[in-house]
């Protein structure tokens, strides 16, 4: 029988214990034991939170070059029925940061046998899905002293072939900020809604007048996307509901529309609140800045990458998506791209299930486009 691959293997130990946004620490201790367990002589091991910073001590330095992966998973029941689906009660790695992570180990694994000149930071980043590890790492000691010249890092993109990674320079994922309304009316019987301010009837309309926003308020040759994912409200069925919830997100692909966009919403709840007499309030959660590539050093990527590998580059469109590696990106030149994985069902599906071969793949193009960086 033959040997199955050992970052194959790592993605599938990673993917049974998915965990939530600063809470994952099975997989942070995941990581260390698999770290410690490399040679120590050129690596550095730091810990912030449930996050990692790795630093592999260059032959020659000139300069450091970053590298970033995420780690939290997304509270999902998962479908897949995989055997090695996930052990963590309505939490599943849908989003692919199981495969950031066995790549991000095996460059990792790569470099320690075969340094380069410059150094190399690795990045295991937690909360991505919310409510942002980048940004306050960005902020840390540690990423003061360590900090890299240049930064990379991916994205697993199941609507392409693997050997196909998609990117582009400049823009390449939106502004981001999540949503939550609150609504407060007055509750009471089924029977008696002239008694009452019913919060699911309110709701209901507030969900469809959002949606003028990008039909009526967005330019047309501009693009926003406003998403409620979740709607709460109610006890039971024969009781009209005093409360209701909404929770969503927010697209845009410049701040001034994510500003445009915000005054409509507040507009428009101010609306419901006024016609449906009750209490709202809004909150925006975490915000994204959007995920910009710098221009040159992601052009010399591409060349690179169609010129010395037999991957096929696909120059991509922007996406709605967002990623709080935009923080580290706004701070370091550097560049995210896609990589393609094949799975029928996409990105925070209960289903999604990457192609693995795209791990191997990926460690072997990637740690050529390192070695060249970094001599
Ligand atoms: C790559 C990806 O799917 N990222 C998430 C980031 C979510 C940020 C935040 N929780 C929000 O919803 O605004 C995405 O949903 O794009």
């Amino acid at each position: 029988m033959s040997k199955i691959n050992p970052f194959i293997q790592i993605r599938r130990d990673l993917h049974l214990i998915p965990e939530l946004g600063f809470k994952e620490f099975k997989t942070q201790s995941y990581l260390l034991n698999y770290l410690n367990s490399l040679p120590q002589e050129y690596i550095e091991i730091k810990t912030w939170k449930t996050g990692i910073f790795v630093r592999i001590k260059g032959l020659s330095p000139s300069k450091t070059i970053g590298y970033r992966a995420d780690i939290d998973g997304l509270p999902i029941v998962e479908e897949t029925g995989l055997p090695f689906k996930s052990n963590h009660e309505n939490e599943m790695h849908a989003c692919g940061h199981d495969m950031h992570m066995s790549i991000a180990l095996g460059l990792i694994t790569h470099f320690v046998h075969n340094r380069i000149n410059d150094n190399l930071l690795f990045i295991f980043q937690p909360a991505e899905e919310g409510p942002g590890g980048a940004e306050p790492m960005l902020n840390t000691d540690i990423m003061t002293e360590w900090k890299p010249d240049m930064i990379l890092a991916l994205h697993i993109a199941p609507e392409y072939a693997v050997g196909e990674i998609a990117v582009k320079e400049g823009l390449l994922f939106a502004n981001t900020s999540e949503l939550f309304i609150d609504l407060k009316g007055k509750g009471g019987h089924a029977a008696y809604p002239h008694h009452t301010n019913d919060m699911v009837v309110a709701a209901c309309s507030l969900v469809s007048q959002l949606q003028t926003i990008i039909a009526r308020n967005v330019d047309p040759l501009d693009s926003a996307v406003i998403t409620i994912g979740k709607i709460t409200g109610g006890t039971v069925q024969n009781i009209i509901a005093e409360n209701a919830r909404l929770e969503g997100t927010i697209r845009t692909l410049s701040v001034e529309s994510m500003k445009k966009v915000k005054k409509r919403i507040e507009a428009i709840v101010h609306g419901v609140g006024v016609g449906y007499e009750c209490e709202v309030k809004i909150d925006y959660g975490s915000m994204y800045h959007q995920v910009y590539n710098e221009e040159q050093l992601t052009r010399e990527f591409m060349e690179f990458v169609r010129k010395e590998t037999n991957i096929h580059v696909i120059k991509c469109k922007e996406a709605m998506t967002g990623e709080d590696f935009g923080y580290m990106l706004e701070e370091i030149p550097g560049f995210m791209f896609w990589l393609g994985v094949q799975s029928e069902y996409g990105l925070h599906h209960a289903k999604l299930n990457p192609n693995e071969d795209a791990i191997v793949t990926a460690i072997n193009f990637i740690s050529k486009y390192i070695s060249y960086k970094g001599n």
